[in-house]
């Protein structure tokens, strides 16, 4: 982590060379509709679409995936897209959100955990606990734009930027509801709702499972602004303008000493945590509570 520098500190050295880019088609460009030069051409892949303006130094993300669920294609595409950006001097920051209707993200993608073997769940922490470190120390100002629902680890994505702009619309809640689902959001998680809402107001979400609506999450803190739907895009900008505005080197610094312990806590017991989950959804009566849950979701729909 180039600390003195105060320009790069997220931990290069967490990303591993998952071979698991089955299917991707990562680093490909295309120009932007419109055409345009450099600042316009956009990159992406299945899941995640990039599009950069290097006039302002701001990048928007499109997560694309059904609901968003975090699949790990979809964890090992972002996090490959965000360290694409961080290692371009050009941009400063990125917006995040959703290309998919009515939801932001549906949080972890229960099938990746669901009638799966225990090699493959720890793998697919391992990237989450990837993403959330990478996100949560990026070097470069995130702001969610969050165009639609965001439970559990939606909501963790978006806590992990540094501002969140919420559409309102009631159906679009957002909170840490893993103990109606009967599972238990693991202490990184706790701690980033903690650090963002206070500790008592964690305390009774996270033991509700409390799912909020938009003037909700505004009230307790989840997130900073409430805006029109259609106005989302256009308040991240104006946010991000406000982020920018600030020297990088100073802005960087501070982010960092306020969350470095934080993320540190993760990495310590990184392993340890990566056992605990695996040990605790392989469990026969969490995997038919995970089995019944989807079947839910799935029959919901119709
Ligand atoms: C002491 C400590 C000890 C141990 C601790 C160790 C570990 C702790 C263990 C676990 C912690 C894990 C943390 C978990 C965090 C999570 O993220 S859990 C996931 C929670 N997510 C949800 O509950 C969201 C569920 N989805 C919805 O509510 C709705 O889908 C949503 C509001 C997002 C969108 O609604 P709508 O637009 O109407 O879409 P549909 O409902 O029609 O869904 C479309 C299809 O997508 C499928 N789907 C939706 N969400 C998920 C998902 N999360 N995973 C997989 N698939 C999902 C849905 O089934 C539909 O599929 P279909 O098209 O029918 O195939």
């Amino acid at each position: 982590m180039a600390l003195a520098s105060g320009v790069r500190f997220a931990p290069r050295a967490l990303l591993r060379p998952w071979a698991l880019l089955r299917g991707t088609t990562l680093g490909r460009t295309e120009p932007a509709a419109g055409g345009g030069g450099d600042g316009a051409r956009r990159f992406g892949s299945q899941r995640v679409l990039v599009e950069p303006d290097a006039a302002s130094g701001v990048a928007v993300m499109k997560l694309r995936n059904p609901s968003n669920a975090l699949s790990l294609e979809l964890l090992t595409e972002l996090v490959i897209s965000l360290e694409k950006l961080e290692n371009d001097k050009t941009f400063r920051g990125i917006i995040l959100t959703s290309d998919c209707p009515r939801v932001f993200c549906a949080g972890l993608d229960l099938t990746e955990i669901c009638g799966r073997n225990p090699a493959h769940c720890a793998e697919y922490w391992k990237a989450m606990q990837e993403l959330w470190l990478r996100m949560y120390l990026s070097s470069l100002v995130l702001v969610a734009a969050i165009n639609g629902a965001c439970p559990a680890g939606g909501c963790i994505i978006a806590l992990s930027c540094d501002c969140r702009v919420l559409a309102d619309n009631p159906k679009y809640r957002i909170g840490l509801n893993e103990t109606l689902l009967g599972i238990i959001a693991p202490f990184w998680l706790k701690d980033t709702y903690v650090n963002t809402i206070g500790h008592r107001a964690s305390e009774q979400a996270l033991q509700l499972g409390s799912l909020f609506p938009p003037a909700e999450a505004l009230q307790v803190g989840l997130v900073d602004q409430v805006v029109p739907e259609d106005q989302v895009q256009s308040t991240a900008l104006s946010e991000m303008a406000r982020w920018l505005a600030v020297p990088d080197h100073a802005r960087q610094l501070t982010k960092n000493m306020m969350r470095k312990a934080t993320a540190d806590r993760l990495l310590r017991q990184r392993d340890a945590d990566t056992q605990n989950f695996v040990s605790f959804v392989c469990r026969d009566s969490i995997q038919k509570s995970l089995q019944a849950y989807l079947e839910k979701l799935r029959q919901r729909k119709g």
